[in-house]
């Protein structure tokens, strides 16, 4: 049985989700300096984006602005503002976007990006992504080269999106991880169970060597 995705909120609803959000990953060191960004939808066409180069563990509801997700992003905005908008286009069904910076997430992507992808396998916690319902599915995560282009790297994840609809994830390499969910509650999860899963491969990596 899949999930309904959540109602789109009203701005106060959708500050209050990405503040809460923000202190969450940030005493978990997902969102290190400034790092990060997150974005929360508010109707069919537009959402609510956090304001760029702020502590994304301290942010205040002030912070967070609103974008037409078919227009340039707001001024002020986060800089990785497109990648967000664009997955609100690609995916209706997407009510939260998260960008997480962990260590782990940076590192593996580096590692891994020569392969294109990781394809995650044999974990329990894969249960936790989407609607992904046994340890023995493959869940793939792109991994795309780093890009400071980003309206030319929110074109290469768009047209990724297009091809592959079982996506949950996509991770930009040496930099971080883009998840996405269906209520905010659901992406908080996908990134929670995302940073075991990439930490599960980074130490078979070792145990393999
Ligand atoms: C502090 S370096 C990280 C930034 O370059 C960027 O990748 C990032 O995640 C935060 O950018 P922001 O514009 O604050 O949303
Ligand atoms: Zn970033």
């Amino acid at each position: 049985m899949s999930i309904e995705p959540a109602p789109a909120a009203n701005l106060s609803e959708a500050a209050r989700e990405i503040v809460e959000v923000g202190r969450f990953l940030s005493v978990r060191n997902f969102v290190p300096a400034t790092s990060g960004n997150f974005s929360r939808r508010l109707d069919a066409r537009t959402a609510a984006v956090t304001r760029s180069g702020v502590d994304k563990g301290e942010l205040v509801e002030a912070d967070i602005l609103v974008a037409d997700i078919h227009a340039p992003p707001p001024k002020g905005s986060s800089a990785e503002t497109p990648l967000h908008l664009q997955l609100y286009r690609d995916r209706p069904e997407a009510q939260a976007v998260l960008h997480t910076h962990s260590v782990v997430a940076a590192l593996l992507s580096n590692l891994r990006l020569a392969e294109g992808e990781l394809v995650l396998q044999d974990f329990e916690l894969l249960k936790a992504l989407g609607d992904t319902r046994t340890h023995e599915a493959a869940v793939s995560i792109p991994i795309f080269p780093n890009d400071q282009d980003i309206p030319r790297l929110a074109d290469k994840v768009t047209a990724m999106l297009q091809k592959r609809t079982d996506l949950v994830a996509y991770l930009i390499a040496g930099h971080g991880l883009y998840t996405w969910g269906r209520s905010m509650a659901e992406a908080r999860r996908h990134v929670v169970a995302l940073e075991h899963l990439l930490t599960y491969e980074l130490e078979k990596m070792k145990v393999r060597r």
